[in-house]
């Protein structure tokens, strides 16, 4: 049976990678796929930016909706302090069981929860099912039309408080229009644009953070 990408890349990993080393994991993936083939994993460009966000947050509850391959969940989760965690979502079955064993070789798993599913069903449940209170992070990096009808949903379940901090990423590239126009008119956040490049190309995208004000 034929490989997908993201077995390809995951099997990279895996051969070329140093197990429990999550730096050594995202430059390999780095590596594969600005040499060998593109993927839709934020980079190394994009990711500095990333970077610079969750330590400046330092959050003890992070949420990622997007997980892909597991690159950013890897990203974050290397940067968490004891105690803190991410709870990342992803709706593809095939990407989330490439991903679990990402995040498990890279050996950041005791950080990190994969919940697969939509993310209009997951969300509502992040209190109850999840015993999560409020998020202090969260990354946007899954389907672009879902940016704001979930920044929304976020909301109506007062899962958000005062300095929580949304990252978007593609803002401009494949482009986010209606989330920027909303969260750029919404009094209620506080945005900065990050300008940057799509990933692993020489094409411009950004990245905008919005913290909620409450
Ligand atoms: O759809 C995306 N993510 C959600 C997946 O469940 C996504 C797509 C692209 C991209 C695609 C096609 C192209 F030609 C250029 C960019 C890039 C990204 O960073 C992304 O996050
Ligand atoms: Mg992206």
């Amino acid at each position: 049976m034929n490989q997908t990408k993201e077995q390809r890349i995951l099997n990279f990993v895996l051969q070329n990678a140093v197990r429990g080393d999550p730096c050594s994991v995202l430059d390999t993936i780095d590596k594969y796929c600005s040499q060998k083939e593109w993927a839709m994993n934020v980079g190394d460009e994009k990711g500095l930016i990333l970077d610079k966000t969750v330590e400046e947050v330092n959050p003890s509850v992070a949420l990622e909706l997007g997980t892909y391959c597991g690159y950013s969940a890897v990203r974050i989760a290397r940067l968490l302090k004891a105690g803190a965690y991410l709870l990342t979502v992803e709706f593809n079955p095939e990407f989330a069981a490439i991903a679990k064993q990402m995040i498990e070789f890279a050996g950041v798993q005791d950080k990190v929860k994969l919940l697969e599913g939509p993310s209009e069903e997951i969300i509502p449940q992040l209190k109850k099912k999840y015993e999560v209170d409020t998020l202090d992070f969260v990354f946007l990096d899954h389907w672009k039309d879902r940016y704001t009808p979930d920044t929304i949903l976020l909301q109506e379940c007062n899962l958000l408080r005062k300095g929580s901090v949304l990252l978007a990423d593609n803002i401009i590239f494949p482009g986010a229009p209606e989330f920027l126009n909303y969260i750029r008119n919404n009094p209620h956040f506080q945005c900065t644009n990050y300008p940057s490049h799509l990933e692993y190309m020489k094409v411009g995208d950004a990245m905008e953070k919005a913290v909620f004000l409450g």
